[in-house]
């Protein structure tokens, strides 16, 4: 369904010295600077998938979303999707795709959310029958009733990305391309959009792709992953095998009866220590869980333990570090 190949993009800043004398000379002179935003990026996705695509700010997320939805045109390589070059067959392409910039609204500000979505209808050509059909799934499983006839700058922003997700399928595109759909959000909002495009992904088959820095994001809704650093794609693999290569580290909490000397365990770190209770965290490349347990209970009366993995998040920051991009 989508085929990325090759693709770099650079982008020409001009550089700006402080001064007037500097100012001057650059208006007869102007000094540039090459940003590399993307260097031979590659992958392919099938239909029906959703990508999670990871990176720190300003690894060239955006930049990929733009080149893959035809608002950006590369400097070299290649990209198919749906068998269309998205920067050359744009009239037809943007029909087939939906696009959520979370940062930007793609909604009329003044007027009421149902105005734009009218007019959107009528920019995508999409026939009245099958544009009402879509609008109530769209109103019902977003819970749009009671907002669609309020002017999109008096929504609050998780009512806003609502109707801007709506806005993106009311012509019912194949691919969703989703840039920080969460961002912003409180915590129920998160969970009602995630939950929103796990359905459409599952009853529709769209094929998602999703930019984010919200983890919790990545792990609702991404099998698959890919990260990209300072342009290039440094991973392109499943979350799960993501946390058998990096998130080798488990943390045990232990409550036992009053122990007044430190504990002290080969090969695993205390995070924390009181007579009572300890924290400790558990190389599992170097020792084995069972082990670590079997040292810890032949040195306290344990009452209680509980063993946690690490978080998704500790995992990229390590991933982040480890590839020297963070
Ligand atoms: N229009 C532009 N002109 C000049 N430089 C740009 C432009 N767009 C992006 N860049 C640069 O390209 C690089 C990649 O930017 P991009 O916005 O794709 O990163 P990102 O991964 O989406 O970051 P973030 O997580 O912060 O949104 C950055 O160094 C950015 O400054």
């Amino acid at each position: 369904m989508i085929t990325v190949k090759g693709i770099s993009k650079s982008f020409k800043v001009p550089r700006r010295s402080a001064g007037m004398g500097q100012a001057l000379k650059s208006l007869f002179r102007r000094e540039y600077t090459v940003v590399h935003a993307l260097s031979d990026i590659s992958f392919s996705i099938e239909p029906g998938e959703i990508v999670g695509y990871i990176g720190p700010n300003g690894a060239g997320k955006s930049t990929t979303i733009k080149v893959m939805s035809g608002i950006l045109v590369p400097d070299s390589g290649t990209c198919t999707i749906m068998g269309y070059t998205p920067w050359r067959d744009r009239v037809r392409y943007v029909k087939r795709i939906g696009v959520v910039f979370g940062q930007r609204s793609q909604l009329w500000w003044d007027v009421p959310v149902i105005d734009s979505f009218e007019l959107l209808r009528d920019i995508y050509d999409v026939p009245e029958r099958e544009y009402r059909d879509t609008l109530d799934l769209l109103t019902e499983t977003l819970d749009l009733k009671h907002i669609v006839n309020t002017p999109v700058r008096q929504l609050s922003l998780g009512q806003r990305m609502r109707c801007e997700i709506a806005a993106s399928l009311l012509h019912s595109p194949s691919v969703l391309f989703l840039d920080e759909p969460t961002i912003g959000l409180d915590a129920v909002s998160k969970i009602a959009v995630r939950q929103f495009i796990r359905t459409i992904n599952k009853e529709k088959g769209v094929t998602i792709i999703l930019t984010t820095h919200d983890m919790n994001d990545i792990e609702a809704l991404a099998r698959r992953i890919l990260l990209i650093g300072k342009g290039s794609l440094l991973y392109d693999g499943s979350l799960q095998e993501l946390r058998s290569r990096f998130g080798t580290r488990k943390t045990i909490t232990a409550d036992y009866m009053e122990r007044q000397e430190p504990l002290a365990i080969p090969g695993v770190s205390i995070v924390s220590w009181t007579p009572e209770r300890a924290v400790l965290s558990v190389d599992t490349e170097q020792v084995m869980m069972s082990e670590a347990l079997t040292r810890l209970a032949e040195q306290v009366d344990l009452l209680d333990v509980a063993i946690d993995t690490q978080p998704i998040e500790d995992i990229i920051v390590q991933l982040y570090k480890e590839y020297q991009i963070s």
